[in-house]
């Protein structure tokens, strides 16, 4: 992997590295934030960030304030970008935002032009972990969060492959995209129209059916325009209360979709998941 650049944040470093991805036939950008422990020699555990549509790696790391948590707290950091890139890899034929480019869904497309390249479960959920356990100082302790599309797929990714993390959040995460427009739009393209197809990629859906009880915390912001339409945290809660899953949905009051409100609850969460990592370390 190439480093395209590298930058001291709370006395460690957040770098920015390029690689070819097999799993996408195509070159990826990825972030990675070093506590200052890795200079002192300690291996720690990573924290995967799924970041939302539009966004690329740089979103989470510029916007959320994170580096000062995972500093204290001796976690890494390990945010990829949101969909494959670069030439010859297919967009949405207007241009539009909610798919395509930034909006891969994390899921593994079966249709084609769309299957050749929109592989990012499999990019998110082994490619890149295997680039990272082999290059960077972590435990074999993984967390995973997220932001709405990322925080679909954080839990999607989490209740897709039990044992493979041993935390899980999200904030304002897609819940029950198989019936919302973003999720509709983007599943018809990838999956195809066979509904019965998009079942293993919705969130409430899986946890009805989840063989593990791994806690899930979501933060879920009041005033996100969002929510009633496409994020859906009832229906979620709903799937959760019905086989007492461990589910902790906070609803915040006065909070919006922003990044203003990811910042705000950004410490909790690294503390969440880094209480549940190191617990868990031998
Ligand atoms: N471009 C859109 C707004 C898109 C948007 O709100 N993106 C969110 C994620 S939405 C669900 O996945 C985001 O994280 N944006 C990046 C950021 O830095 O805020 C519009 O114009 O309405």
């Amino acid at each position: 992997m190439e480093l395209l650049s590298s930058n001291k944040s709370f006395g460690g470093w957040h770098q920015r590295y390029k690689h070819h991805s097999a799993v996408l036939n195509c070159e990826m950008v990825f972030a990675v934030y070093l506590p200052p422990q890795v200079e002192q020699g300690q291996r720690l555990p990573v924290l995967y960030w799924l970041s939302g549509l539009t966004c690329t790696d740089e979103n989470f790391m510029q916007k959320a304030g994170a580096q000062r948590w995972a500093a204290e707290l001796g976690l890494i950091l390990v945010a990829p970008d949101t969909s494959p890139r670069g030439p010859g890899v297919p967009s949405d034929p207007e241009g539009a935002w909610d798919f395509g480019l930034g909006a891969g869904f994390y899921l593994n497309a079966t249709q084609q032009p769309w299957a050749k390249h929109y592989q990012m479960h499999d990019y998110v959920v082994h490619e890149l972990p295997a680039l990272i356990e082999a290059k960077v100082p972590v435990t074999d302790q993984r967390g995973i969060s997220g932001h709405s599309m990322g925080g679909h797929g954080a839990l999607v990714c989490a209740l897709r492959n039990p044992g493979r993390y041993q935390s899980v959040s999200a904030f304002s995460p897609i819940s029950h995209p198989s019936d919302c427009p973003w999720g509709e739009k983007a599943f018809s393209r990838y999956l195809g129209e066979d509904r019965a197809c998009w079942n293993d990629w919705d969130a409430s859906l899986l946890l009805a059916k989840a063989s593990e009880r791994l806690p899930i915390l979501v933060d879920q912001g009041e005033q996100d325009g969002f929510m009633q339409d496409q994020l859906k945290p009832e229906v979620l809660e709903a799937a959760a209360k019905a086989i007492d899953y461990p589910l902790t949905l906070r609803l915040q009051p006065g909070y919006d979709h922003s990044y203003y409100f990811v910042a705000s609850f950004i410490e909790e969460h690294l503390r969440y998941h880094a209480q549940a990592l190191q617990q868990q370390q031998p």
